[in-house]
């Protein structure tokens, strides 16, 4: 096995890798060290899962798999770019471009009769959103923006919108009948240890199984909930009447992608309830054509575009008059009029609600102007955090990023904690009826009373990581030296469960002068935000939502992209997962470099991943060639950000491939300057040399290439060599790294 795996993904940072895996694979092939590949994008995974509908020659094995099962061994070290959580329309498209390149895949069967078509719907589903993460995080994580990222920060601070205490950015919650109010929690005595089912008992009595051989062991938190559709709706109704009575833009704010089962229905509700009039009128129609709103309109439009003119065009005309009628709407992009509705993929709250934080609350409407806002978050569980930072905000102006402390994460996510890991256990109610988890024994767990279409889930939260989470808390306390703050709410259900365990856990630690607080999520959002406003930092130690959206929120406060971010995921049994930034994939950046040739997306998260990578190898294999490398790169991105030598937005700058440049010319000459390893200085003293001389030849070959359109020959399953011939334009430095 290579020492070092690192993947394949898609998008804006696959692009990336075709520029910077080859200077990878040259500096640390001098130390005699490899690096391989795993294809976790969502192309290679349907590649990966459908061998009997392909020719040998296009079969490829299941990467996910086999990475899945490394992570599991004590010297697994990968390094793990984001790769995209497909929604539904992103799949449907990635099967169309791969039947296109001639790869004879089963379409998405929507109603499956066949047992063949079952079977291609099910590995669908399980293909489909956040399919990568769960599998790959066997630890807990722990993220924080490098230092030398903080200190660029705070002397070249990003542009922030203007906060004013008359603005009318809210987030509205339902508060009650959600997830939040509904919830229960137990913690797993041994006499419930064993195999749970979940079942239906229908008004009659009849009783369905939901699921059945779902492992409990002792000492695990299990959680189950619901939703109310009816009180769904209602809200839904209130709050788009009240953001046109107050005159903001409407906007929904969903991780559709990673909440794949329970988060496009809501969001299906939210587009059925903005279109009432259309989905009323028309609801013959819509049923025969199989429209869906949980697709979205972009869906739903594509759908009626199909019908005979007439009939298209008044249908049309009404979905126009609906959106008249309504709210404002937050637009995804105005110039191309996309909706927050149109694809439930496109807005993802985790970055969605940071960047109308950083834009001073503002949203853009459909006339291309910002505006105030209406966010809406259905459940009340966490949407009370963002609702603090936006009072703070209304009250003090915007945070300002020259002097603000800064955030650390450590998240509860080993083993597919919590809601994240709860869509084998969501259920939409068959009907009226009973939801119940029943033990080993056939005790009931946990109970609740449904109605047709409400949308049910349970989540389940190992001992092991929760025991392990409170241990790096503690660890990352230490040695930052700064106070950690459970973010932990006494009088809901399952944190009232988690702080059981970590009143239990914290003795097991040295914990003493260390500042550890409990403190329930709003509270410590105020608290928090309060205290880097004074320039102080705060550790937050979440569970894996709140480790998500903080990490996000934070950093795009903080340094303007959470792409910045060193993202360690210490695996349980030893070994490493190096995430880059917190962000994901930027759509918009492949955009960009198609229409002209231009890449913005900065590499700084990987150049992180890559440096902790190896550090940890240097570690783990007492490799001095490694901790050599690692501790060049550092200084190659502390030169790299002094420099001002990161990807800028517009063509005419330097973009993503000019930064690759620059990191290898500054770590060949951080080679070549230090004196720990001869050989290694030895090595890179010419190519820092050759590197440095070039530079003006390789930076205008780089730049010469930028301003017209480029074919990639695809978008989720492009040829390696055209996107290659399209990263790699400087023949000069593929020279030298070659
Ligand atoms: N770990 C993972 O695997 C993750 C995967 N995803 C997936 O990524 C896709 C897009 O998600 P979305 O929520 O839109 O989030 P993104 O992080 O992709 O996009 C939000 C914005 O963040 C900025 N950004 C993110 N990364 C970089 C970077 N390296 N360099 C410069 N700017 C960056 C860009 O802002 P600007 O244009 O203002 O510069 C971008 O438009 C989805 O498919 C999602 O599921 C999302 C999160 C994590
Ligand atoms: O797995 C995903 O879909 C997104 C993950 C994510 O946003 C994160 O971990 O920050
Ligand atoms: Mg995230």
């Amino acid at each position: 096995m290579a020492d070092i795996i690192y993947t394949k993904v898609d998008e804006a940072p696959e692009l990336a890798s075709a520029s910077f895996l080859p200077i990878i694979r040259s500096f640390t092939k001098a130390a005699g060290l490899s690096v391989g590949t795993k294809d976790i994008s969502l192309a290679g995974r349907i590649l990966a899962n459908f061998p009997e509908y392909l020719t040998d020659d296009q079969k490829q094995p299941d990467d996910l798999a086999e990475l899945g099962a490394l992570v599991k061994q004590p010297d697994a070290n990968v390094i793990k770019l984001p790769n995209i959580s497909a929604s539904q329309p992103q799949l449907n498209a990635a099967i169309k471009e791969l039947q296109a390149q001639g790869y004879k895949l089963p379409d998405y069967p929507y109603e499956p009769k066949t047992d063949e078509e079952k079977t291609v719907k099910a590995k669908y589903e399980a293909i489909k959103g956040s399919a990568v993460n769960p599998v790959l995080r066997e630890g807990n994580s722990d993220r924080r923006a490098p230092k030398a990222v903080k200190e660029y920060a705070k002397k070249n601070p990003h542009r922030m919108g203007e906060w004013l205490p008359s603005s009318k950015t809210h987030v509205a919650t339902m508060g009650e009948h959600d997830f939040r109010a509904n919830e229960k929690s137990v913690t797993i005595p041994a006499a419930s240890a064993g195999k749970a089912k979940i079942e239906f008992v229908a008004g009659d009595g009849s009783v369905t199984a939901l699921k059945t051989g779902w492992l409990l062991e002792e000492g695990d938190v299990v959680d189950g909930t619901f939703m109310s559709v009816k009180a769904l709706n209602a809200f839904l109704e209130n709050q788009i009447q009240d953001a046109k009575d107050q005159g903001v833009l409407f906007s929904l704010h969903m991780k559709a992608t990673m909440m794949k089962v329970s988060d496009p229905i809501i969001f299906g509700h939210c587009v059925k309830t903005f279109l009432k009039d259309v989905f009323d009128k028309h609801a013959a129609t819509l049923a025969e054509l199989g429209a869906n709103p949980d697709l979205g309109i972009g869906d739903l439009e594509a759908k009626v575009a199909t019908l005979p003119a007439g009939k298209a065009a008044e249908i049309q005309a009404d979905i126009k008059a609906a959106m008249a009628d309504g709210p404002a709407m937050y637009m995804v992009n105005s110039d191309k009029g996309i909706t927050n509705l149109h694809v439930s993929s496109d807005v993802i709250i985790d970055a969605s609600m940071p960047a109308l934080i950083r834009a001073g609350g503002k949203g853009w409407g459909p006339d291309g102007n910002e505006a105030d806002t209406k966010c809406v978050i259905p459940d009340s569980s966490y949407a009370g955090v963002y609702s603090a930072v936006i009072d703070f905000c209304r009250e003090n102006g915007a945070l300002d990023p020259a002097r603000m402390g800064t955030v650390p994460n450590v998240g509860l996510m080993a083993q597919k904690a919590e809601e994240y890991g709860s869509h084998p256990q969501t259920f939409k109610a068959p009907a009226d009826g009973t939801i119940r988890i029943v033990d080993a024994s056939g005790n009931t767990l946990i109970e609740h009373g449904v109605q047709e279409g409400d949308i049910w889930r349970a989540c389940l939260t190992k001992d092991a990581p929760i025991r392990d989470w409170v241990k790096l808390g503690v660890t990352r306390a230490r040695l930052s030296g700064m106070p950690g703050i459970f973010w932990l709410d006494r009088t809901r259900a399952h944190d009232a469960e988690l702080i059981k365990k970590v009143e239990a856990y914290l003795p097991e630690h040295d914990t003493s002068g260390l500042d550890l607080q409990i403190m329930a999520p709003t509270e410590a959002a105020r608290y928090t935000t309060e205290r880097i406003a004074k320039g102080l930092d705060t550790i937050s130690i979440t569970g894996n939502v709140l480790r998500d959206y903080l990490t996000d929120l934070y950093p795009i406060l903080e340094v303007g992209t959470s792409a910045k971010m060193l993202s360690i995921v210490p695996l349980m049994n030893g070994g490493g997962l190096f995430e880059t930034g917190a962000g994901g994939s930027a759509p918009k950046h492949v955009q960009q470099l198609i229409e002209e040739n231009y890449l913005r997306w900065d590499s700084l998260g990987e150049f992180c991943a890559l440096g902790a990578s190896l550090e940890h190898l240097a570690n783990a294999k007492d490799n001095a060639k490694a901790a050599v490398l690692a501790e060049t790169l550092d200084t190659a991105v502390e030169k790299l950000l002094d420099n001002g030598k990161s990807p800028s937005r517009k063509v005419g700058g330097l973009d993503n491939r000019g930064s690759h440049f620059y990191i290898a010319l500054y770590w060949a000459r951080a080679l070549s300057e230090q004196d720990k390893d001869a050989e290694l200085k030895a090595h890179f003293t010419p190519i820092a040399e050759a590197l440095a001389t070039n530079e003006d030849a390789i930076v205008s070959e780089l730049n010469g290439v930028q301003g017209s359109p480029v074919d990639l020959g695809g978008y989720y399953h492009a040829p390696q060599d055209k996107v290659s011939t399209a990263m790699r334009p400087s023949a000069t430095l593929n020279g030298v790294i070659g």
